[in-house]
C-alpha cells in the first residue's frame, strides 16, 4: 500500500492536503482528551473528599440541590446535551443512585 492510500484510508480524507491535516488535528483532539480524562479523574476525587466528609459526618453521599446546579452550569454553556454529559460525570463521580 502507497503512503498516499494509507493516509487517506486512515482519516477518510481524498486528498493528502486534506489528510494531513486531520492527521494534525486528531493529534489535538488526542491531547485534549488526555486533558479532559485527567480533569474529570481530578473531579473524581474532589467529589470523593465531600462525599467522605458529609458521610462521615452523619449525612447523606448525595445533594440533590447541588447536582440541580451543576446540571444547570452544563446546560446553561452546552445545551441539552451539556445535560446528558454532566448526568454521565455525576454518576462518574458519586456512583449510581
Ligand atoms: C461533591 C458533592 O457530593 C455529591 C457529588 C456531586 C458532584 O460530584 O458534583 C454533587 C452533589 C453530591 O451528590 C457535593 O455535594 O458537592
Amino acid at each position: 500500500m502507497t503512503t498516499h492510500t494509507a493516509t487517506t484510508e486512515k482519516t477518510g480524507a481524498r486528498t493528502d492536503e486534506a489528510a494531513a491535516l486531520i492527521g494534525d488535528a486528531r493529534g489535538r483532539i488526542d491531547a485534549l482528551d488526555d486533558r479532559i480524562i485527567g480533569l474529570i479523574q481530578e473531579r473524581m476525587a474532589v467529589s470523593a473528599v465531600i462525599q467522605e466528609a458529609r458521610i462521615s459526618s452523619g449525612g447523606r453521599r448525595v445533594n440533590l440541590n447541588r447536582e440541580m446546579e451543576v446540571l444547570g452550569r452544563y446546560r446553561d454553556a452546552l445545551g441539552k446535551p451539556g445535560t446528558a454529559l454532566a448526568m454521565t460525570m455525576l454518576e462518574l463521580c458519586r456512583g449510581r443512585i
